[in-house]
């Protein structure tokens, strides 16, 4: 249906209307209903005709973004809350919510382990897990350096990237390119979810975009001791290229600036492993050396 005819009202004309801006509009009502304000109360504490509301509420009109969080702010409401996210969508989410806002990094974590452990996603045994995962962004040294911890440890070494391949049949990049990105995500919890199950000791090397599943990176943080193997984005790209694979920068004339704007953009999901080894201060040899001390460090075993 076409946007530019919403400035219609009641009757068989209503049908017309966009089903998300009536939802949209219902919502509005309701958390105005919910403040206990009119509508011309709402209207002179968010600056707008009590018309455009109106408009807005019955879902007639295509209102502008900067009008809704006009909207919102006057209902001290979240612009998210009206447009309907999953986590305003009932009182004990708006509450949960509520608690949770304005809260410092520290206490977010320690919430979100609580929420795990409690919810299930989290292994049950307190303490450090032998399931030790390795994340990081490509050319981390991830499987590189997890098959010499693997081998160090006496664990059975776990490429995800090859179980995601043995599941689907056919390699990643076939995976992405016939079933799409939705799929190989889908894979790659299920990679997890295995690995998890099966390997109460292991060493697993995991996809760099791991991380961008929000319930795949839970599951990973729940069941696993997880480090974070960092490099300089000219090492990551160097590594890379020297295996002559440039993914995911492929066919970008800026793969440098990808490659940071990745990195960026990951960072502070990277950053939830509970340890981290820097790969680009010193040679490969000499990292291993600060990883496996950070490993048999947190698992309790000798150094
Ligand atoms: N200090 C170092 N730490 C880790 N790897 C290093 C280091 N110096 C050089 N390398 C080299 O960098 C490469 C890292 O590649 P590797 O395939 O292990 O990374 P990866 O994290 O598994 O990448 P991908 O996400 O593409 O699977 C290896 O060839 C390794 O020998
Ligand atoms: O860093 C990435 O975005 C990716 C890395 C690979 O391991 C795969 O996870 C996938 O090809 C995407
Ligand atoms: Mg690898």
């Amino acid at each position: 249906m076409s946007s530019n005819i919403l400035h219609v009202s009641g009757g068989a004309a209503a049908d017309q209307r966009h089903p998300f801006l009536v939802q949209l509009g219902e919502r509005v009502r309701s958390t105005r209903a919910r403040r206990g304000m009119t509508r011309k109360a709402l209207a002179l504490a968010a600056d707008v005709s009590e018309r455009h509301l109106a408009n807005l509420e019955y879902g007639e009109g295509n209102v502008s973004i900067l009008l809704l969080m006009q909207v919102a702010s006057a209902l001290q409401a979240s612009a998210a809350e009206l447009l309907g996210d999953v986590t305003t969508q009932s009182s004990e989410w708006l509450l949960i919510r509520e608690l949770l806002t304005n809260q410092d990094e520290a206490t977010l974590r320690r919430a979100r382990i609580a929420l795990a452990e409690m919810l299930g996603t989290a292994s049950k045994q307190r303490g450090q897990s032998c399931c030790v995962a390795l994340i990081g962004l490509r050319g981390a040294g991830k499987s590189t350096l997890g098959q010499m911890l693997a081998d160090d440890l006496g664990y059975p070494f776990v490429e995800l990237s090859r179980e995601i391949e043995k599941f689907a049949g056919c390699s990643v990049s076939e995976i992405q390119a016939l079933y799409g990105q939705n799929a190989y995500r889908r894979y790659e919890r299920r990679a997890v979810e295995e690995a998890i199950q099966i390997y109460p000791e292991a060493v697993l090397a995991t996809p760099g975009g791991l991380v961008s599943d929000a319930a795949t990176f839970n599951l990973l943080l729940g069941h696993c001791t997880t480090v974070w193997l960092q490099a300089d984005p000219e090492d990551h790209m160097g590594r890379v290229r020297a295996q002559g694979d440039l993914r995911p920068m492929a066919a970008s004339a800026e793969a440098m600036d990808d490659l940071k704007n990745i990195l960026k953009g990951r960072s502070a999901f990277y950053a939830k492993a509970q340890y981290r080894v820097n790969t680009s201060e010193q040679p490969l040899d000499e990292t291993f050396v600060v990883l496996r001390a950070t490993v048999r460090e947190a698992l309790g075993l000798p150094v």
